[in-house]
């Protein structure tokens, strides 16, 4: 999932430099490799610390049950994605850095009762991503924000149908 992410950011900056780290460096080695072979710049870190510094943009995709990122390692007014981490039992993001983050959220509902890292640090969501888009919900740019993702179930809905379509918009079940 994280090469997809990977690939939506690099569409929207004109520069940027991208570091991957994985606890099994071999897997963050597979992962550089294959976005070189696609042009995009990327490289290893041997560390979180070292993959977060001064990062505008935070990626954490993991199943981690203790948290990866520490609060000391982000800068003021970095924006993380939170796509892993999908249970109350798993944390990817140190809950001293949520608490001093934005939370934005794809669901509010999943978010509370889903998001181990929004659960343990007893943080209120801020706002949805709907309503950021809708404008009633400011994006506020300029401060720590993060994006704790669940994902939706009309994602999977649509997704479903495009694969579908694909495969047999010329012959239908
Ligand atoms: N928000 C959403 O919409 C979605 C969320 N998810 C969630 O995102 C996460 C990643 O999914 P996906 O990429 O498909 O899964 P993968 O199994 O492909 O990747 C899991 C990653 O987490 C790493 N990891 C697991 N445990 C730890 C740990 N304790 N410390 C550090 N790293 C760890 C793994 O490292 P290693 O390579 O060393 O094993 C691997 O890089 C999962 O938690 C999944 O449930 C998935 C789909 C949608
Ligand atoms: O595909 C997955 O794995 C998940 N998707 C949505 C959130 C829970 C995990």
């Amino acid at each position: 999932m994280l090469p997809n992410i990977l690939k939506k950011n690099v569409a929207i900056f004109i520069t940027y430099q991208i570091r991957i780290w994985n606890r099994n460096i071999e897997a963050a080695e597979k992962l550089v490799t294959l976005l070189i072979s696609e042009n995009i710049k990327a490289e290893v870190s041997k560390s979180v610390q070292e993959a977060a510094r001064d990062a505008d943009i935070i990626n954490t995709c993991t199943g981690a049950s203790t948290p990866i990122l520490k609060a000391d390692w982000v800068k003021a007014g970095a924006h993380i994605n939170s796509v892993g981490a999908p249970r109350p039992d798993f944390h990817e993001i140190e809950e001293d850095l949520v608490r001093k983050g934005i939370i934005y959220t794809d669901s509010r509902e999943s978010a509370e009762n889903e998001a181990g890292d929004v659960i343990k640090a007893g943080v209120p969501v801020f706002a949805e991503i709907g309503e950021v888009l809708l404008g009633s919900k400011p994006a506020n740019k300029n401060s720590l924000t993060i994006y704790k993702s669940l994902g939706l179930a009309v994602q999977d809905a649509v997704t479903a149908r495009l694969v579908y379509n694909m495969l047999y918009e010329n012959n239908p079940l």
